[in-house]
């Protein structure tokens, strides 16, 4: 679903159960990141979606330089410090289970690791 502050608004009233959340940020629009960064803690904390795991993708990193990624890494610190483990699914896991992947859909790369990961956590 969209993902603009109309569209944020709507879709939590569009759903009976959440079994996982995709949050897609578009790492080109960093006049949009601080908005991003909010969105996804208040997600981490919505009651609507305990216990389901939320995977973040970073999406558009086509050819990533480093100074892009160092500045994504500052932007995101705060979230990037509440990830829970980008291994195998932790049965012992008490936290909402959080990983963060970066990806390119152009380049069909980055996503699959992160639709893996949150799979494993879906019954
Ligand atoms: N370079 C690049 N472009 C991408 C990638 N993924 C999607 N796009 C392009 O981005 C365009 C659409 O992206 P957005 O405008 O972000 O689409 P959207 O999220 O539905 O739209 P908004 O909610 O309005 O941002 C299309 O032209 C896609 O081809 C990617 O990984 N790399």
């Amino acid at each position: 679903m969209k993902g603009d502050s109309k569209g944020r608004c709507a879709w939590q009233k569009l759903f009976k159960a959440v079994h996982g959340v995709i949050y897609v940020v578009d790492c080109t629009r960093d006049d949009q990141w601080a908005q991003d960064k909010d969105f996804l803690e208040s997600l981490l904390i919505n009651p609507a979606f305990k216990g389901a795991p939320i995977l973040a993708i970073l999406n558009k990193l086509d050819n990533p330089t480093q100074g892009l990624v160092n500045r994504l890494n500052l932007q995101f610190t705060d979230v990037l410090g509440k990830t829970t483990g980008k291994g195998t699914r932790s049965q012992a896991l008490q936290k909402r289970p959080f990983e963060v992947f970066q990806c390119s859909a152009h380049r069909r790369s980055g996503y699959q690791n992160g639709f893996e990961w949150l799979a494993s956590y879906i019954d």
